[in-house]
Parts: C-alpha cells; sequence; structure tokens
C-alpha cells in the first residue's frame, strides 16, 4: 500500500499509535493545530510546525526568497492563533542546495524576521542542511495560552454559530495569476499575491475576542474551507450547515474568478491557503465577539452557518436548496 492510497490524513491517523510514551505533561498531542502541553503561571504551552516545499508550496519563478520566509513564518504563527494563543518563539531548518546564492538565504531571513517581527516571535534556534533537489523550510514554533482559554477542534456544539474572520478565496486566486498569468486589473492581482504570499494570520483578531467569551472551537484554514470544517465537525462530533450566500469573497477575488473562469466559491470552498480562522461560537455571543474584534481591529468576522447535531450531516444552503456538501481540499500525496 502506498501513500496515495491512504492519504496525508490516513498517514497521520497512523503515526498517532504509541506516539506519547510519557504522558504527564502532554494535553493535546497530535491531532490539532499545535500541541497543547502544561506550561507555568497560568499559561499552557502551545507548540506546532509547518514546512514548506519547492514546487508543492512556493516556485522560485514565482515567490521571491522574502514571501518564502514571510509565508513560513506567518503559517505557523496562524497554527498558535488557532488555539487562541500568543505566539512566542520560533526553530526554522533549511535544506538548500549548494548553488542557492547566499543572498537568497539573506533576503528568506528578512521575510522571516519580518513577520516575526509583527507577531512578536523570536527565532531562536534551527537546523542547516544542504538537499540534493527541491528546498524545504520548515519552522517549529512556541506559544502559550492562558489556562481554560485554549480553543481546540472538539468544542463545537450544536446550537453554535459558525464564524470566518476575514475573506477567503483570495489566496487560491493570487496562485491562478501566478501560475498561468492573464491580463487581469493590476489592483486585483496585487491583492491576490498579497493574500497568497503574505497572511495575516488572526492573532490579534482572536486574542481580542476571547475575553468576550462563547467562542467554542477554532481552526484555521490552510487546506481549504470544506476541508477544515469536516476537520472541524469530525473532532467535535457534530454536522455544520454551511450557508454559501453567507461565504464572504472580496471583490478582487470575483473579479479574478470572472477572468479565470471559476466560480468565486470554488476559490473560497476548496482553494485553501487563506489562514483565516474558522470559529464556532454561542449564539448569545457572536455580536459580542464581533463588537471585540471591531475594537482591536478592521478584520471582518462573518457568520457562516450553524452547528447542528451528527446526525444531520454536513450539508450546504444553496440558493435556498440544503445539498451535502462535497468534501474536498488539499491533501498531500492524493
Ligand atoms: N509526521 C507527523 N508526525 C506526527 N504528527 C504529525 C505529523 N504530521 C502531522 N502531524 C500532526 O497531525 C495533526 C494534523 O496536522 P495538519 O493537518 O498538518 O495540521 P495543520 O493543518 O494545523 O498544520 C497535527 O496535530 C500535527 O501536529
Ligand atoms: C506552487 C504551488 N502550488 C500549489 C499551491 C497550493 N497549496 C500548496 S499546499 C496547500 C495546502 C496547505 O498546505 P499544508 O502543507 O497542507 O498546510 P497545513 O494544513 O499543514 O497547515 C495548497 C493550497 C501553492 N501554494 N504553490
Ligand atoms: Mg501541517
Amino acid at each position: 500500500m502506498d501513500l496515495k492510497t491512504i492519504g496525508e490524513f490516513g498517514l497521520i491517523e497512523r503515526l498517532k499509535a504509541g506516539a506519547i510514551v510519557v504522558p504527564d505533561k502532554v494535553i493535546m498531542g497530535i491531532g490539532d493545530d499545535a500541541a497543547v502541553l502544561k506550561g507555568e503561571g497560568g499559561y499552557l504551552t502551545l507548540a506546532s510546525t509547518d514546512m514548506l516545499v519547492e514546487d508543492i508550496h512556493f516556485t522560485l519563478a514565482t515567490a521571491t526568497a522574502r514571501e518564502i520566509g514571510y509565508k513560513t513564518m506567518a503559517v505557523n504563527v496562524s497554527d498558535i492563533a488557532a488555539m487562541g494563543g500568543i505566539p512566542e518563539q520560533a526553530l526554522v531548518s533549511l535544506g538548500l542546495r549548494p548553488e542557492q546564492p547566499v543572498d537568497f538565504v539573506d533576503e528568506l531571513y528578512a521575510g522571516l524576521r519580518e513577520c516575526g517581527q509583527r507577531f512578536g516571535v523570536n527565532i531562536i534556534g534551527g537546523d542547516t542542511v544542504s538537499s540534493p533537489r527541491a528546498m524545504v523550510i520548515n519552522l517549529a514554533i512556541l506559544g502559550r495560552v492562558e489556562e481554560g482559554a485554549c480553543l481546540y477542534r472538539s468544542g463545537a456544539r450544536p446550537g453554535d454559530v459558525l464564524l470566518v474572520t476575514g475573506d477567503l478565496g483570495g489566496s487560491a486566486a493570487g496562485l491562478d495569476t501566478l501560475l498561468s498569468p492573464r491580463p487581469a486589473p493590476p489592483e486585483a492581482v496585487a491583492f491576490a499575491r498579497e493574500r497568497h504570499f503574505r497572511p495575516t494570520p488572526r492573532v490579534t483578531e482572536i486574542r481580542a475576542a476571547l475575553p468576550a467569551g462563547g467562542i467554542t472551537a477554532a481552526d484555521d484554514i490552510s487546506d481549504g474551507l470544506v476541508a477544515e470544517i469536516y476537520t472541524l465537525a469530525q473532532a467535535s462530533g457534530v454536522g455544520i450547515i454551511l450557508e454559501a450566500a453567507a461565504v464572504p469573497i472580496a471583490p478582487a477575488t470575483r473579479q479574478l474568478a470572472a477572468i479565470y473562469q471559476k466560480d468565486p466559491l470554488d476559490y473560497a470552498l476548496y482553494g485553501g491557503e487563506d489562514f483565516e480562522l474558522l470559529l464556532t461560537c454561542r449564539p448569545d455571543k457572536v455580536a459580542a465577539v464581533q463588537e471585540a474584534i471591531a475594537r482591536a481591529c478592521q478584520t471582518p468576522v462573518t457568520p457562516i452557518g450553524n452547528v447542528v447535531p451528527a446526525t444531520e450531516g454536513i450539508t450546504i444552503i444553496i440558493d435556498g436548496k440544503r445539498l451535502p456538501l462535497n468534501p474536498g481540499g488539499y491533501n498531500h500525496f492524493q
């Protein structure tokens, strides 16, 4: 049996067995955006890692070293945000071809530091090795969250409202403009490429929202909204109704979808790499959460659906009809 058969998530399921040998400090191991460990001073410790591989996550033909660095830090910070946490420390590991210019690595680190500076993350170590072919950059991140405030994927309950920060599909639209350039309004292209290369991890948003209370679960959108809805629903043992018309899509993303003859909803549902937060919230707290985030920043927070009992399944309302939500999204190996 090869990896294509079981896919990325089938593989991760297998890796869980026997992984924890000293459970004392482990509150959450494999299975959420970050691992959760017992910490000190009223805080839990968060730990996560994400890797970017040449020609899978970026191509050197379309991405600058600075963009690759920025994005590597941002996607990791996003995993800490998805736990409700504050990012703090990073370790960076590089696999580089010997011919790669030194300037490239300098710029990569400029990007890493730029994003690190923005979110208060130190680079405290890492590893450097040669790689015969694809370039690889891995970042491991540590953060912290107050005991009792940590947000898991498993906390959603029937009756909760499904919320999403920002807007969706911009990153996928940006990828189209990079991989197959077509004549398009420069502002739309710039917007979408910014979404693709410099996503904003939603730390400010979630930190502002937590004191309002009522948020029951969180997950960041790396593999696509639908993939994360399935992940969250499965972890929480619930069903979901997604309201297609409510999914926030920026005008620039719609413009590009028209140019690429794509359905903008497809970008938003299946594109991935938006690094927005998918949240569930008790219905009586939605307004308070929205107000708390509005006080802290400009990022919109949009209700896009409802949590229902698992027996109702995972569905989407399109044009007034409730249909099964087709699973899909990014899966390494498939
Ligand atoms: N090779 C691996 N060994 C152990 N745990 C892994 C491995 N790959 C992924 N995981 C864990 O599986 C879970 C799901 O991973 P993933 O879907 O990549 O999360 P995310 O989308 O938040 O990065 C996480 O808890 C992650 O730490
Ligand atoms: C050249 C190129 N092709 C395709 C993509 C799209 N893409 C690559 S990985 C990915 C999903 C997210 O990456 P993953 O490693 O699964 O992140 P994680 O879920 O671990 O956070 C997407 C949409 C891209 N960014 N660049
Ligand atoms: Mg991952």
